[in-house]
């Protein structure tokens, strides 16, 4: 499915394309960004190697425009040398059937609130699918756009933030086992960790599963770690959130991840709770150069830093 470029945007040291699609998952025309680095412009840096991406996901009632403005991943991307895509939380514009009642007030359900899942009750939220497997592959196939100088499928990795840090370890977490392409490091920042036993999870669940007791444990990063085997895996996965964050105790809940890899002594994870932060993006900025060293280092781009 290819892409309409609404706007490009000269930003950093590279550029931002602020994009639009038709979604075959989604079934509704969708909006992305895409910050290409300057390294794209530079050809003899990747005549060799492909650029590496990052997928960021946003949390509840964002769009691609939150992290884009708010975030200062761009001047990241420049420094090391990777592409970063900013995707939609939902799909969007969508008829909920008769019988579905969400309170227009509620915005941590329905749109803004697609919590990266494939729902069996309503067939326009299919995130999921469309995150890790549709736009990634229409990415890649856009060589008019990216000539196909940016890896989107391979060399990748996945950050995001509150809902989007669920989606993002769900991701990472969950591609150990399905066929399709996986991600060589997870971060999130102030992520809904455990959402089977809050509200924003329980309530999304209960809409988007018919059986979402069953369906809901596939999606609770925190029941994953505790409920399979990672030991001889090789865990790439960064998690910080602030204290003063006021979800933290209600529907974030990184005490419980901890606990499981304390308990199972799993390797490869590390959570930073940050002294003083709340839950907004003067938190994430903060703490995204950590967060895109981190990546880097992972994805190569760094190798020589590598202690
Ligand atoms: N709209 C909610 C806040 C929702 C919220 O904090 N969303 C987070 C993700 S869970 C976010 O990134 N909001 C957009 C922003 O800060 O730019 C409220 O009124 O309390």
């Amino acid at each position: 499915m290819s892409f309409t470029v609404e706007k490009t945007i000269k930003t950093c040291r590279g550029k931002l394309l602020k994009l639009s699609h038709n979604s075959a998952a989604l079934n509704c025309k969708m909006v992305l960004n895409v910050y290409i680095p300057k390294q794209f412009y530079e050809n003899a840096s990747v005549a060799k190697n492909k650029i590496p991406s990052i997928f960021y996901l946003s949390g509840l009632t964002c769009t691609p425009e939150n992290c884009t403005e708010k975030g200062f991943i761009q001047i990241q991307a420049d420094k090391y040398g990777f592409a970063v895509i900013y995707p939609d939380t939902s799909p969007r514009n969508v008829t909920f059937p008769k019988d579905c009642k969400i309170d227009p007030n509620d915005w941590a359900l329905g749109e803004g609130a697609g919590f990266y899942l494939d729902s069996d009750t309503l067939e326009n939220f299919q995130m999921g699918t469309y995150i890790s497997e549709e736009l990634p592959q229409s990415l890649a196939s856009s060589t008019d756009l990216f000539e196909d100088k940016i890896d989107f499928l391979k060399k990748r990795s996945i950050m995001g933030h509150s809902m989007g840090g669920m989606g993002a370890l769900n991701f990472y977490l969950n591609s150990f086992e399905r066929n399709s392409n996986g991600y060589v490091s997870c971060s999130a920042f102030s992520p809904v960790v455990n959402p089977t036993a809050v509200s924003w999870g329980q309530n999304a669940f209960k809409l988007y599963f018919k059986d979402y007791e069953h369906e809901g444990k596939k999606l609770d990063p925190t029941l994953i770690l505790k409920n399979k085997d990672f030991s001889d895996k090789n865990l790439n996965i960064l998690i910080s959130s602030g204290d003063a964050d006021p979800f933290l105790e209600n529907q974030l809940k990184p005490q419980n991840l901890i606990d499981v890899v304390t308990k199972k002594n799993i390797k490869g994870i590390r959570v930073n709770i940050e002294p003083g932060y709340d839950h907004s993006y003067f938190f994430v900025s903060t703490f995204i150069p950590e967060h895109c060293e981190f990546h880097a280092k992972k994805l190569g781009l760094i190798n020589h830093l590598i202690k």
